[in-house]
């Protein structure tokens, strides 16, 4: 049996992952003391949870989206001492859409165009998607550049002609989306388009939970969920 302890658990994703958890007899959600950290809450509260982790001596699967520099390097300094995953999404299906869209950005030249289109809950507050992020980071690691160097966010007005090699983004807000994602490789008369959708959040916190009891007892670092998963 894992124990959980959950940071955000009264939050759309924390109830989620309550719900899965209840589905399992070898995980339990405990309120302190777990053997595993998992959070899915807000940025600002990201440092007290790594440093409750971090005393404990206990491995931290982060869900939360959004980080500021600061609250980044807090991770990387957690992953010092314990074992972390960071994950923007836990599902299957966008893990293995982050390695289609590495493998198509690797094959395609830079003649092909990458837009990188999600659309969110209308509660969602930080744009564009931690999801988006990674998979713009999936594709731009296959063509051999930095993200940073090359993202678009946010077009409005006159913004000339789209610049050559740069990955765009937009954001999409509305309704009760739990999570939609669409990768699109765009050239002279054709297009490629890569997507997932997640019907309900039950995806990410099955993915969640495989991770929590995966991270139970590993030794300090970074791991990912393709570890997880297998990919
Ligand atoms: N990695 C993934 O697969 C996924 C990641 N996410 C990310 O998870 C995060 C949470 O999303 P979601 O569940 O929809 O958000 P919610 O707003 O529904 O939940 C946020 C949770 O954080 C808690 N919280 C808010 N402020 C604080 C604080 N200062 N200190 C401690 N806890 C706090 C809230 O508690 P209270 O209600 O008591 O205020 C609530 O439980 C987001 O960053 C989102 O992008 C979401 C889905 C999937
Ligand atoms: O806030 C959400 O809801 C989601 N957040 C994550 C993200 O920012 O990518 C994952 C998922 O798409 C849902």
């Amino acid at each position: 049996m894992v124990s959980i302890t959950l940071f955000g658990a009264s939050g759309r994703m924390g109830r989620a992952i309550g719900e899965v958890a209840a589905q399992r007899d070898d995980v339990s959600i405990v309120t302190d003391g777990g053997d595993v950290f998992v959070d899915f809450s807000v940025p600002s509260a990201l440092e007290a949870h790594l440093d409750a982790a971090v005393s404990a001596g206990k491995p931290i699967l982060i869900g939360t989206t959004g980080l500021a520099p600061a609250q980044q390097a807090a991770v990387d300094a957690a992953a010092e001492r314990i074992a972390v995953i960071q994950a923007a999404n836990t599902s299957l299906g966008v893990n293995l859409l982050s390695h289609l869209v590495r493998e198509a950005a690797t094959r395609l030249g830079a003649e092909w165009d990458i837009e990188i289109v999600e659309m969110h809950h209308r509660m969602k507050v930080d744009a564009p998607s931690g999801t988006a992020l990674l998979l713009g980071r999936a594709a731009a690691e296959g063509r051999g550049v930095d993200l940073d160097a090359v993202s678009d966010r946010g077009r409005d007005g006159i913004t000339g002609a789209r610049t050559a090699g740069h990955i765009g983004f937009a954001a999409l807000r509305g309704g009760s989306v739990a999570g939609d994602h669409q990768v699109i490789f765009a050239a002279d008369g054709e297009r490629i388009e890569l997507g997932h959708r997640a019907e309900s959040r039950i995806v990410f916190a099955r993915g969640a939970i495989a991770a929590a009891a995966w991270l139970a007892g590993k030794p300090a670092g970074r791991y990912t969920m393709a570890d997880v998963l297998g990919l």
